[in-house]
């Protein structure tokens, strides 16, 4: 539906982005996750039309917004834009937000507003109320309201949901996703937050210093990343020296299969803690090299535990759901599962 080609934008002398290439289907959200700075902004405004690329293209529905010969202006391109926090008109009553842009009579701009309320679930009572007396979920809410009375096709979202609390947030996302689908919008949402990006995406691009490092699935991106930058951005991420061969990665931590067969010889891999049990060792039953607990960092739900293991060149920190037994000085094992993700030098 939107495609973007080769897309290239320069500050002066400084590159934002270099050749940025992304596809969006119909009714889908991709989401763009990347470090602070790294050109997220810039590329959605690029989108929007605020700001103009070097170079590059950008279709929408088949129609050309952007290349060498055209410029489609913002207000001509069919696409909603929700920015930061701070996007409601402050002087205006929610209601006059929303209708902002309507062109109907006042009757019907009236039934538009109740529809929209009622599609960004906001009660109707509100329309009378002014954006500060409003909380900051409504507010977001309020702003795509707004964006949505245009009818886009596709929505932009830029760190919408960063002013709320983390409670609130996780809750305007779901509802945010939940109604573009229902209203058939593809979004395209830009966050530094990687767990707002696997929640929230079909679709995710992670960009470091204005290119994308890999685009694909959350499940993807976050199983079988293919750097070790893009790996630690995505999460916790395990990464050891492996010799891969055959198939399986050799390491530290035993024989473990290995994703992406194509890779052999000297290699990173990667393996997320959740594939690796701990559990109690037994010493008459085992075969095992036992792992000793050195630390253990209590979170709440999470515990950091720091294993040392006589077999191992470096102690090893892994996050774990807590337990009572996990005690300085225990002895436990390790068990892996799935697959050790090779990753490109
Ligand atoms: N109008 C501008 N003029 C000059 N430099 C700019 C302009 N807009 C952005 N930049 C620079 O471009 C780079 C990318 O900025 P951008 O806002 O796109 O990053 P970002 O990934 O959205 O960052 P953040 O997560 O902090 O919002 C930054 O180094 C920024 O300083």
């Amino acid at each position: 539906m939107i495609e973007l080609a080769n897309i290239s934008k320069k500050f002066g002398q400084t590159s934002v982005l270099e050749n940025i290439n992304l596809s969006v289907v119909p009714a889908s959200r991709t989401v763009i996750v990347g470090p602070s700075g790294s050109g997220k902004t810039t590329l959605l405004r690029i989108l929007a039309g605020f700001e103009t690329p070097d170079s590059g293209r950008i279709t929408l529905s088949g129609k050309t917004l952007f290349d060498e010969n055209t410029f489609i202006p913002a207000h001509q391109r069919g696409i909603g834009f929700v920015p930061q926090e701070g996007a409601l008109f402050p002087h205006m009553k929610v209601g006059d937000n929303i209708a902002y842009g309507l062109t109907g009579s006042r009757h019907e701009n009236r039934r538009r507003i109740a529809e929209l309320m009622e599609l960004v679930s906001l009660d109707r009572h509100l329309q009378d109320h002014w954006p500060h007396e409003i909380s900051g979920g409504q507010q977001q809410r309020v702003a795509l309201a707004r964006a949505l009375a245009q009818e886009p096709v596709l929505m932009l979202l830029d760190e919408p949901f960063s002013a709320l609390d983390t409670g609130l947030r996780a809750a305007t996302r779901k509802a945010t996703a939940e109604l573009l689908a229902y209203a058939g919008v593809a979004s395209i949402l830009v966050t530094h937050d990687q767990h707002e990006a696997l929640s929230f995406a079909s679709q995710i691009a992670v960009i470091r210093d204005g290119r994308f490092s890999q685009v694909g699935s959350p499940t993807e991106v976050y199983s079988q990343p293919v750097d070790e930058a893009t790996a630690l951005f995505l999460g916790d991420a395990l990464i050891f020296s492996a010799q891969v061969s055959n198939g399986f990665a050799h390491c530290e931590l035993g024989t473990i299969p290995a994703d992406n067969p194509q890779f052999t010889g000297d290699k990173r891999i990667m393996l997320r803690p959740e594939q690796i049990i701990i559990s109690a060792y037994q010493a008459d039953a085992e075969t095992h090299h036992a792992v000793t607990i050195s630390d253990v960092d209590f979170t709440g739900y999470l515990s950091t535990l720091t294993l040392n293991s006589p077999a191992w060149t470096a102690p090893l920190q892994i996050k774990t759901v807590s337990q009572q037994k996990w005690q300085v000085g225990m002895q436990v094992k390790l068990a892996i599962t799935g697959h050790a993700c090779v990753l490109a030098d």
